[in-house]
């Protein structure tokens, strides 16, 4: 089963209106190779009764997207103030797949079981006339840097039925959830939207300071830009351009559903879940896109992460360093300025010919410069003792160097690994982390950013059909056990290597 996404050229559908299923658009299907055929049709119908799979709707396949987590390496919370970030994706990813409903069912689910949310919506009383009307009314390409309060405040009626049985905690969190995906629905979508289902796991820790929302915002935005069929790609033979531009966009809607999580995001984290591998990002005016620079031969670096499982409100530690910054704004000013010499030294140091990843020499450099960070982190108070702790031991027993990363507040800390410690050192180490409820994660950095599984079909080695593939049922994604179940059911590797079916955009040129 070679199929995938249809691919409309982009110049056919730039002048298409996201408000609607565009009459010319509707009518593209998929033939084997995974290219749109000219008439669309006749071809989709042969693939399908060929091998006779059930289909959800007749145009739309159930699919799958998929996006990854992220570290940030060098410059979290400065960057919201205008200054540079690194920031690399990591192999933890969450996984969404699309089930368009039969015609007769108007309603649109969520069910998000990692924060046990499960709600379905009437289309037919989603607020279009507001997000419709001529004044309000967005195209799938244009760069929204601000939400809307009269949205905002028309999704409210729609939120406020969620969960009204369970804790106000809870509560929140689903409406944060709940609030950032209506928000891309009824901008993007329109009355007309097909019914669908949205399920989705994640094996991303949640606000561990990964990037947890970002990937599921970018995961949303894919999904609805692919049932808008606004996407061309990804294939294998898409020019570098094209498929940039593809990624941009996925981007700009994902940057929206970021905005509705925490108020202000510097988009570093949906940047680097929707393009992947390793950027210098930074962002001087929110008017206008980011600068996003990307480090192709970014290093591997020896990295452990470790998760103090003391849960964090990314929103809360942005807005805390920003009231310290109101109060203190010249010695704040300066904090943030250091940790962007602290970045910018980094990168010219990684992009040295003579850095070496594997020699203590290089990695001693990094390492100085992960603690320089945290020290400045410490400062603007968005440390934790739990995050402490954990520095506290690794620079006991000399074995590397530790920062926090992401928001803080708990969360996660990074630690570069000196390649000279013995076993039994870290041996040591990670007896005591998990003594004192720790967990760690190995993860590499760098791999690839949004993917797309068109149709959720997959070769697993188990359970194939005749043609040697397995639709994703909507069950076994549901009940697949923990991080591993999700990962052996449809990840996007299986053993290190990538899995057939899964696509990527594809944006190096070289
Ligand atoms: N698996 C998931 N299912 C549903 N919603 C999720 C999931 N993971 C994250 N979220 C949403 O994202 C919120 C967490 O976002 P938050 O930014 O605080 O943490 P993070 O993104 O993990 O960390 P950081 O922004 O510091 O990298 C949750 O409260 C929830 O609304
Ligand atoms: C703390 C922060 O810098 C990183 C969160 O992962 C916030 C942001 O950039 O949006």
């Amino acid at each position: 089963m070679t199929t995938s996404v249809p691919s409309t050229p982009d110049s056919a559908i730039s002048d298409m209106s996201v408000n609607g299923f565009h009459d010319g658009v509707e009518k593209l299907s998929i033939n084997g190779n995974g290219h749109t055929n000219g008439n669309g049709h006749a071809a989709g119908e042969t693939q399908r009764r060929k091998t006779n799979r059930k289909q959800s709707n007749a145009m739309m396949p159930a699919f799958m997207v998929s996006a990854p987590g992220k570290v940030i390496v060098f410059g979290e919370h400065a960057v919201v103030h205008g200054k540079a970030a690194i920031a690399a994706s990591i192999s933890l990813r969450s996984y969404l797949l699309v089930t368009t409903l039969s015609k007769s069912r108007r309603t649109v689910s969520l069910r998000f079981p990692d924060i046990d949310l499960a709600h379905t919506w009437n289309i037919d009383e989603l607020p279009w006339d507001i997000f419709q009307h001529p004044s309000k009314k967005k195209s799938y390409y244009d760069l929204v840097t601000t939400l809307d309060p009269d949205l905002l405040a028309a999704l409210q009626p729609h939120l406020a039925e969620i969960s009204p049985h369970k804790s106000e905690d809870l509560r929140k969190i689903h409406q944060n959830s709940a609030r950032s995906f209506l928000y891309l629905f009824c901008s993007l979508g329109s009355q007309k939207f097909p019914g669908c289902l949205y399920t989705l796991r994640s094996t991303i820790p949640i606000g561990a300071g990964l990037g947890s929302s970002a990937s599921i915002a970018v995961c949303e935005s894919a999904a609805l830009l692919l049932q808008l069929r606004t996407l061309s790609g990804p294939h294998p033979d898409q020019p570098p351009e094209e498929a940039r531009l593809q990624v941009e966009r996925i981007n700009r809607w994902a940057f929206v559903a970021e905005m509705c999580m925490h108020g202000n995001p510097s988009g570093v984290d949906n940047t680097v879940a929707t393009q992947g591998k390793a950027v210098v990002f930074q962002r001087t005016d929110y008017g206008k896109p980011p600068s996003v620079r990307p480090l192709w031969d970014f290093p591997e670096l020896p990295l452990l992460l470790v998760d103090t499982k003391q849960p964090k409100s990314t929103a809360f530690e942005v807005a805390k360093v920003a009231k310290l910054r109101d109060t203190h704004p010249k010695l704040v000013g300066s904090l943030l300025e250091s940790i962007d010499r602290v970045t910018r030294s980094a990168n010219e140091l990684i992009d040295d010919d003579d850095f070496d990843s594997e020699e203590l020499e290089s990695l001693r450099k990094v390492g100085e410069l992960m603690s320089i960070n945290h020290g400045l982190l410490v400062s603007l108070g968005v440390s934790h003792p739990r995050l402490e702790r954990v520095r506290e031991l690794v620079d006991h027993e000399g074995l590397g160097w530790t920062k926090l990363t992401g928001a803080g507040g708990g969360g996660c800390s990074i630690t570069l690994m000196r390649p000279d410690v013995s076993r039994e050192k870290w041996d040591r180490l990670e007896q005591r982390l998990d003594a004192e409820g720790y967990s760690k994660f190995e993860t590499i950095l760098g791999g690839d950013g949004v993917g797309v599984l068109w149709p959720a079909v997959l070769k697993n080695g188990m359970d194939e059909d005749e043609e040697g593939g397995m639709e994703i049922d909507l069950e076994n994604f549901l009940n697949a056990p923990g991080n591993d179940g999700v990962e052996k059911l449809v990840g996007v590797h299986s053993g290190g290597a990538e899995r057939e079916g899964w696509k990527f955009w594809r944006v190096e040129s070289h």
